[in-house]
């Protein structure tokens, strides 16, 4: 009876509950050398776990401890503890043993009557009431098997995906307490089968959100269940983990048939297969594992087909054609299976600093492993030009310092082995370091520190390089002249031939005689050189290009300028072209960005500060009247324009669209200074 009872729990009875756990006779309990009472059956004194105060100068917790049931294994009452204390904190270390009958009766006299009879008052409170919303109502109906009462919650508007406080779902609940009817209508009212629980293990969850871990305890285990190890980790558990959990084949079934992901991983990595006991729910997995890959593959090369790598890669990287349409095929050999399967795939990106090197191995990755952040490792080979480094990479042999910690490479690759590896400035790297690539591309793995290979056939390698960027880029903008004057001399005659100046190809010739042997002798080992699959070459932008990166960088400010201020930002096409003068060829599209906020972003914060910015309004970016004349033509190389850049100010657009230009201070006056 009295456990029926205490399941009725109430919103209120929890701050009831808090409040006693607050307590601060409590909070001296946490110790773990109270004095211990083992008891055997003595029901569910659910309420009473969690916490009570005791008569004056003595207070007590009773806390039950359950066995670790991972696998689905019945819950069993292992453990309650009493602790007892006396004022000043003295606990008593004597430990005695008491029945399950003994311990209720031993109680009231050990906490006092007034607490006693407080919390049989709780229990009965806790009966009386409901939960308090929608949703929680939807959680307790799912976790009691009430089909009817989540049916009705439903039609009258209760979330289905709602989340408990602690991070569970509805359908959680239905699985783990094998409620596959409930399970059944859940789903078809089109909860979400492959969200991930965001509640980790008591003590993380009772950290993260700031609650008492006792309260956490109680929570979980009466909202949601009992029977699980309360020390491991649960964050990522889809429904159908916890219904192999609970080793229940029509749950998993159900879920599976739903649209449940079996191939999902939790936080812990794991698989719902890894947690199935040998038998008709492990069949059923593996059957559906096979079924669903098989799926995704299908609905993969689609989605390929559709929508290809190179388009999604040309919707963050601005130009660098030839390097997308590179790496774009390497990868599409790869994907359908045209490749040397015993080699990963290993890619040299060279050319100047802030050209899209990083942005297009980040977007490969992105492209591989979806949103994934284990999926990209980036390691800065300037952290690794000593021999010692080399520790640091692979791990420590054991016996040295630092065996225990792992290398940095591997401790990642072990976590996900077919990963996009970024080996930033390779060339700073340590010959010692190079000779482990070279292991690594040669065979497809890596042997670490403590003598674990890690097979990494499935990885990118991608590693890039300054060295011979003066070359390139020299070449080129040689390349981008001619090319300029060849369409210069057509545009008179032929109109359609104006973008041809865009699309350079560095020559065979070039790579063969000029950047080669600048490698080689770098590298100093033809091997290393002879195990990259593609060199891709980036190039210095051209104007066309340039335009692209102003106007994408004033899109990003005017977004912000929405978002923050509620100021709508405009600019006038001329702007662009003055920005684009701040292009250097050695620091790529990071000279624009910085353009822009020393000429722009600088001119919006002064105005700000000036108070000249009225909340919702808008502003238009133009180039000075006077200045006009100064502007080049835009496919014009830089040589042959004027010295002074001509001058931006900003100016306020009224509602009847009258424009006013904006009287910025000096020396706040960024163009004026
Ligand atoms: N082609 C591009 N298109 C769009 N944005 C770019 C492009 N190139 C660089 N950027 C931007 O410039 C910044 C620097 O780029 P990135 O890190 O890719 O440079 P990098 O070529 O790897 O240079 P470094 O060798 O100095 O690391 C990033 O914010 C990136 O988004």
């Amino acid at each position: 009876m009295l456990g029926s009872l205490v399941l009725k729990r109430t919103a209120l009875a929890r701050r009831l509950l808090h409040q006693l756990l607050r307590s601060p006779s409590l909070q001296r309990y946490r110790s773990p050398s109270g004095r211990n009472v083992t008891t055997e059956g003595c029901g569910e004194p659910q309420w009473l776990r969690a916490a009570f105060g005791g008569r004056p100068g003595t207070s007590l917790a009773l806390i039950t401890r359950r066995g670790a049931a991972t696998g689905g294994h019945q819950g069993r009452l292992l453990e309650t503890q009493c602790l007892a204390a006396a004022p000043g904190g003295h606990l008593p270390s004597s430990k005695e043993t008491l029945s399950g009958h003994d311990c209720w009766n031993e109680l009231p006299n050990r906490v006092g009557m007034g607490m006693w009879a407080l919390a049989t008052a709780l229990v009965v409170h806790c009966y009386s009431k409901t939960p308090s919303s929608k949703d929680a109502a939807l959680l307790e109906a799912a976790r009691t098997n009430n089909v009817q009462e989540v049916s009705r919650l439903l039609a009258d508007g209760a979330d289905v995906n709602a989340r408990h406080k602690l991070g569970w779902t509805a359908l959680m609940v239905a699985a783990i307490s094998r409620n596959y009817s409930v399970v059944q209508v859940l789903l078809a009212a089109g909860a979400d089968p492959n969200l991930g629980d965001n509640f980790s293990s008591v003590y993380k969850t009772a950290k993260e959100q700031g609650i008492h871990s006792l309260e956490v305890l109680v929570t979980r285990e009466d909202d949601f269940n009992n029977r699980l190890n309360n020390r491991a980790s649960f964050k990522g558990c889809t429904a159908l983990h916890y219904a192999v959990l609970a080793d229940d084949y029509q749950t998993a079934k159900e879920l599976i048939d739903g649209g449940a992901n079996p191939l999902l991983r939790n936080e812990m990595g794991h698989k719902a297969l890894d947690y199935a006991r040998e038998g008709e729910v492990m069949k059923l997995l593996r059957t559906s594992e096979a079924k669903y890959q098989e799926k995704q593959r299908k609905r993969e090369a689609e989605e390929r087909r559709r929508f290809p790598l190179e388009q999604r890669l040309k919707e963050h990287i601005i130009g660098q054609e030839n390097a997308i349409a590179t790496v774009g095929a390497a990868i599409r050999r790869k994907e359908n299976g045209w490749y040397d399967e015993e080699h990963p795939l290993v890619f040299l990106f060279l050319g100047s600093s802030g050209i899209g090197k990083t942005e297009l191995a980040k977007q490969t990755a992105k492209y591989m492993h979806k949103d994934a952040k284990k999926g990209f490792i980036r390691l800065d080979m300037s952290e690794f030009q000593e021999r010692h480094e080399v520790a640091k990479f692979i791990g420590s042999p054991p016996g040295y310092v630092g065996h225990e910690e792992g290398g940095q490479l591997t401790k990642k690759l072990k976590q996900c082995p077919n990963a996009v590896v970024l080996f930033d400035e390779v060339d700073k790297a340590h010959p010692d370091v190079l000779t482990i690539m070279l292991q690594l591309f040669d065979e497809g793995r890596l042997t670490d520190g403590k003598g674990k290979t890690i097979d990494c056939k499935d990885a990118i390698f991608i590693m890039t390089s300054n060295v011979a960027s003066d070359e390139i880029a020299q070449h080129a903008l040689q390349l981008r002249q001619e090319a300029f004057e060849m369409s210069h001399n057509r545009i008179a005659e032929n109109l359609e031939d104006v973008q041809i100046n865009d699309k350079i190809t560095i020559s065979k010739n070039f790579k063969e005689k000029v950047i080669r042997p600048i490698l080689k002798a770098h590298f100093r080992r033809d091997e290393f050189l002879g195990r990259i699959n593609e060199i891709v070459y980036f190039l210095p932008f051209c104007h066309s290009e340039l335009i692209q990166l102003v106007n994408k960088e004033l899109n990003f400010w005017a977004k912000r300028a929405k978002q923050r201020h509620n100021i709508t930002l405009l600019w006038d096409r001329e702007v662009a072209d003055v920005l684009v003068d701040g292009y250097n060829v050695h620091y790529g599209a990071r000279s624009i960005k910085h353009e822009v906020e020393r000429r722009v972003v600088n001119q919006l914060a002064a105005a700000y500060e000036q108070d000249l910015l009225p909340g919702g309004c808008t502003l238009r970016i133009t180039v000075e009247d006077s200045d006009k004349q100064l502007l080049k033509g835009p496919d014009l190389p830089s040589s042959q324009t004027e010295k002074r850049s001509p001058k931006l100010r900003l100016e306020i657009i009224d509602e009847d669209s009258k424009t006013h230009k904006l009287d910025i201070r000096a020396p706040l006056h960024p163009e004026k200074a």
